[in-house]
């Protein structure tokens, strides 16, 4: 399931109006049909100007029908009569479109890489770029001696897990993986634990909250020691891009999901100065950024060699922008659980 310009990015505000108001248009009279449904809705949804509304209308009435897509309905069920318990429901959910709500929240739940979570305002909605980072996590992984062979291995530390997408994916395509989820919304660790439990991996993630700015004992926080993998998705809008967001991310979504300070660098940099603790001696970081971030990202580590970190890889998105970092950890580099902010999180000094 893909929503283009609602998830791909920033969403920026564009073309959009103001917040539109109910009702919206004559009422439907007489039998309606799913399909005419859908035309009617997409014809409101254009007309007050929603970002793409014929995906809209579909996913409402599909959803109503009990398809996770319209062009999944039996064609006899796109063309049968609807009945007033369905028409008042499509009605109630396409009013909260014309909120600017999200259609992942209006429908409560979302696919990424093919696992069905549970969403919830204001929990950041996973991206399609995300299955991307995803991916290539799984790639390489395979790519390692040994890969999948281990009880208990990879492990892995997810940073801003949020509803768990990028966790609960590789917990699911890496059977003997064990994982450590952070977040530090209150929301956010609720509704990964239920997700979590819905696709049956609890057993094997421990979802707890951390503010990766503030911690400073990761001991007790890695029950299994340092970890192979440490992925994340963290917030990485600066104040500018922030500043252009579309009402659906802006009214909806938890701010500080997207927000990564003045050049979006601000969580970033914490989970670098991290991770040579967080890390096993041959670990890899992966991260999704920022296209302006790969090079400063570079240079920040090219001017810190005591961490030990060499960023290996960029990878591009689907767009084409240089959106994922593979970072790996390279020297003997341990702090003993407790981790020392004075001499490795000075205020980032982010280069040009
Ligand atoms: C861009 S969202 C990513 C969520 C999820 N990983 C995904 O890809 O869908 C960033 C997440 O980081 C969390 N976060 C922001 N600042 C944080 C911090 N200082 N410590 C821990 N988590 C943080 C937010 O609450 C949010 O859930």
């Amino acid at each position: 399931m893909k929503l283009g310009v609602l998830l791909c990015g920033l969403g920026r505000a564009g073309a959009t109006r103001a917040f539109s108001s109910w009702p919206p248009h004559s009422p439907l009279t007489g039998l309606v049909s799913a399909s005419e449904l859908v035309g009617h809705w997409t014809a409101v949804f254009e007309e007050r100007g929603i970002p793409e509304a014929r995906q809209s209308s579909e996913y409402i009435v599909a959803h109503v029908l009990g398809a996770k897509t319209f062009q999944s309905l039996r064609p006899a069920l796109r063309s049968q009569p609807l009945s007033p318990r369905q028409l008042g429901r499509i009605q109630e959910l396409s009013s909260q479109r014309l909120q600017r709500m999200p259609v992942q929240y209006i429908l409560r739940e979302w696919d990424f890489r093919g696992l069905t979570l549970k969403m919830a305002p204001p929990v950041f909605i996973p991206r399609p770029e995300t299955e991307e980072l995803v991916t290539w996590v799984l790639e390489e992984e395979a790519r390692r001696p040994h890969a999948g062979g281990v009880e208990g291995s990879p492990l892995i530390l997810e940073v801003g897990c949020g509803s768990g997408a990028i966790a609960l994916s590789l917990l699911s395509q890496l059977p003997q993986s064990r994982a450590v989820a952070v977040d530090k919304g209150e929301a956010a660790i609720c509704l990964a634990q239920e997700n979590a439990q819905r696709l049956q991996v609890h057993r094997r993630i421990q979802i707890t909250p951390v503010d990766v700015t503030l911690e400073r004992n990761w001991a007790p926080l890695l029950p299994w020691g340092p970890v192979d993998l440490l992925v994340s998705n963290p917030p990485y809008l600066s104040h500018q891009d922030m500043g252009q967001l579309a009402p659906e991310i802006c009214s909806y979504e938890d701010l500080a999901a997207l927000d990564g300070g003045k050049e979006g660098m601000d969580v970033i940099v914490h989970i670098l100065a991290l991770a040579p603790l967080l890390l096993k001696d041959s670990g890899s970081l992966f991260l999704e950024v920022d296209p302006k971030h790969p090079g400063l990202v570079g240079s920040w580590l090219q001017s810190r060699p005591g961490l030990g970190l060499r960023l290996v890889a960029v990878r591009r998105d689907f767009c084409g922008r240089p959106r994922f970092l593979h970072i790996r950890r390279s020297g003997p580099q341990r702090g003993g659980g407790t981790v020392d902010t004075s001499s490795r999180l000075q205020p980032a000094p982010v280069p040009d």
